[in-house]
């Protein structure tokens, strides 16, 4: 097992402004960092600092590409639930990366096949320097439940009822949360350089107690981390228990 690097931040302001920063200092010291994104509550706080910093130091963005992990099947952009509307929302309005760097699955393809397909081929052709990751109460990243494949790729998945239902505070009722989505495989954020795993909150406690256990399992998606070479956990004491 590999030894990950834990940042033991005290509150989710400090821990977001810690994971900013480790963000912000590779798109200093490389002009054409490859991002990959998150969504969820988690990143918020750490999209409004790195979006700070980025404006103060008046970082030239113009060659930094992203790509984020994943996308509901069914919503198109314009959708305020779309994981599209929310990295807009929350970060693209607020810096200048390039619209055409900018990429996201599309939830509505006709083709999905071809879709996933495409980005993970996308994927292999640049190369993610630096990698984003919330986690669910059960363990899964992007959204690869628990059961998925170690070499799994981008692909169509459907979402279990707990996700389902922990998703569903964003929307008016748990009967609109679409029940698929497109999401990264789990092999697919393994092929990233720096993987950077931000863990929040009381409620996901167990989760980064069962990651940070060190158990290696298709149960536990999460837990695929311990083979990557460069992982940094970033939590705030609620999710330690403090
Ligand atoms: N697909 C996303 C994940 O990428 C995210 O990590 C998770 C936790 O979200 P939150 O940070 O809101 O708890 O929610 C969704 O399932």
């Amino acid at each position: 097992m590999t030894k990950f690097t834990e940042v033991k931040a005290s509150t989710y302001a400090e821990m977001s402004r810690e994971a900013a920063k480790i963000i912000f200092d590779d798109l200093k010291a490389k002009k054409d960092t490859v991002l990959g994104l998150a969504t969820g509550s988690t990143p918020e706080g750490m999209y409004d600092a790195l979006s700070t910093m980025i404006n103060e130091a008046d970082l030239d963005l113009s060659e930094v590409t992203t790509f984020n992990l994943d996308e509901y099947v069914g919503l198109d952009e314009g959708n305020d639930q779309s994981y599209h509307y929310f990295m807009d929302k929350n970060l693209f309005s607020k810096i200048d990366v390039p619209k055409e760097n900018i990429h996201i699955l599309n939830g509505v393809a006709d083709d999905i096949e071809k879709e996933v397909k495409e980005y993970e081929a996308l994927i292999d052709e640049k190369g993610i320097d630096i990698q984003v990751l919330g986690i669910g109460r059960n363990g899964h990243i992007a959204f690869n439940e628990p059961g998925t494949s170690f070499d799994s790729l981008t692909h169509r998945v459907q979402l279990t009822d707990e996700t389902i239902e922990d998703n569903a505070r964003f929307f008016e009722k748990k009967e609109d949360v679409p029940t698929e989505a497109l999401s990264m495989g789990l092999a697919t954020i393994m092929k990233a350089k720096k993987i950077i795993l931000l863990i929040s909150g009381a409620n996901k406690q167990e989760a980064r107690d069962l990651f940070v256990s060190g158990e290696v399992s298709e149960d536990v998606p999460v837990s695929i981390l311990h083979n990557h070479p460069n992982v940094i956990l970033l939590t705030d004491s609620e999710a330690r228990g403090e």
